[in-house]
């Protein structure tokens, strides 16, 4: 389990954390979204004990990371967005190496580092120099050193990325075994449709604040009400802008990609969405085409760090 309270992080006059609350389940797989800058790597860092908050505190399995380093550590395994791997060792000395400083003796690593490399797809890679390794292999391989010492809590910063489409999905089936075999996963990424796949929950970070919590669908109910309309209008465009800005219901009326195209976010329900193409019709303007547009999460977070208020 992880527990963050009031976590804040400030450097210089910076806060590229502020006031960061949030309680991730044992067993959940819980995905950390946020663009760049947000400080999901600084909120990493504090939870892996290698930065020290300005203030608040964090809990890794009921150990404090400030006053219990060591524990936590035993607790948790780290994978950092950028790494080094080791030229002149191969695969598995690398893992024996990591295994070595865990002070794991030498008959169990053994065993042990055939079996990390089965789960991570890499038995067939044992004996290659690991700076030879493709960046997909070594994302793989640094997450097996994470394991190494079978902690409960994994914290991933961008596993996937700068991984192609296959190495993608062969993370997400990696995760989705370390999950079934009951651990804490908090991941971070800003590729949305991945997090969803591989979440159960999702954290949106923007600003070093949290801004929303919950399931996929929750994170998109709480944006319910407002839909993506976009209209085709025929003849005196700029009469059809009037006629639409004028609705109460309708804000960020933009022109859209196409031609005679204009879209705008409606946040009434669905009848006074109905009226309002027959007000528009009974007011002569053309339309060929009046279209809702389904929010995948792309567009959610989009609009929620735009700065939409939630709550
Ligand atoms: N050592 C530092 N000194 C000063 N500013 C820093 C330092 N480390 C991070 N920052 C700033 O803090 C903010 C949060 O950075 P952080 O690396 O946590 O973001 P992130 O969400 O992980 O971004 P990315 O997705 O790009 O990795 C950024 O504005 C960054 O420039």
């Amino acid at each position: 389990m992880i527990e963050i309270i009031e976590l804040t992080k400030k450097y210089g006059n910076f806060t590229a954390l502020n006031s960061l609350s949030l309680q991730i389940e044992k067993g959940t797989v819980f995905g950390f979204v946020g663009q760049n800058g947000a400080g999901k790597s600084t909120t990493f860092s504090i939870l892996a004990t290698l930065l020290a908050p300005t203030s608040g505190t964090a809990y890794i399995n009921g150990f404090n990371v400030q006053k219990e380093p060591k524990k936590v550590r035993r607790q948790l395994g780290y994978m950092p967005d950028f790494f080094g791997v080791y030229d002149q060792l191969k695969t598995v000395e690398y893992l024996h190496f990591y295994g070595a400083s865990y002070g794991i003796p030498a008959y169990e690593r053994e065993k042990l580092i055939p079996q990390l490399l089965d789960l991570v797809n890499l038995s067939h890679k044992q004996d290659s120099y690991v700076d030879l390794l493709s960046r997909g292999m070594k994302q793989r391989l640094c997450l097996a050193r994470s394991l190494i010492h079978d902690p409960e809590v994994l914290i991933l910063d961008e596993p996937a990325s700068g991984l192609d489409p296959r190495a993608r999905v062969e993370m997400r089936e990696i995760l989705k075994e370390l999950k079934n075999m009951g651990k804490t996963i908090l991941i971070s990424s800003h590729i949305l449709p991945e997090l969803a796949e591989m979440c159960d929950t999702l954290g949106i970070i923007d600003q070093g604040r949290l801004i929303a919590e919950g399931s996929v669908s929750e994170i998109q109910a709480r944006l319910k009400g407002e839909k993506l309309i976009i209209v085709k209008a025929h003849g005196d465009f700029s009469k059809a802008i009037a006629f639409f800005e004028d609705d109460l219901n309708v804000s960020k009326l933009t022109k859209g990609e196409e031609e005679n195209a204009l879209q705008f976010i409606f946040r009434g329900s669905d009848l006074e969405q109905s009226e309002l193409l027959k007000k528009a019709i009974l007011n002569n303007i053309a339309i060929s085409s009046f279209s809702e547009i389904e929010s995948n999460l792309e567009d959610v977070f989009m609009e929620i760090t735009k700065g939409v208020e939630l709550s």
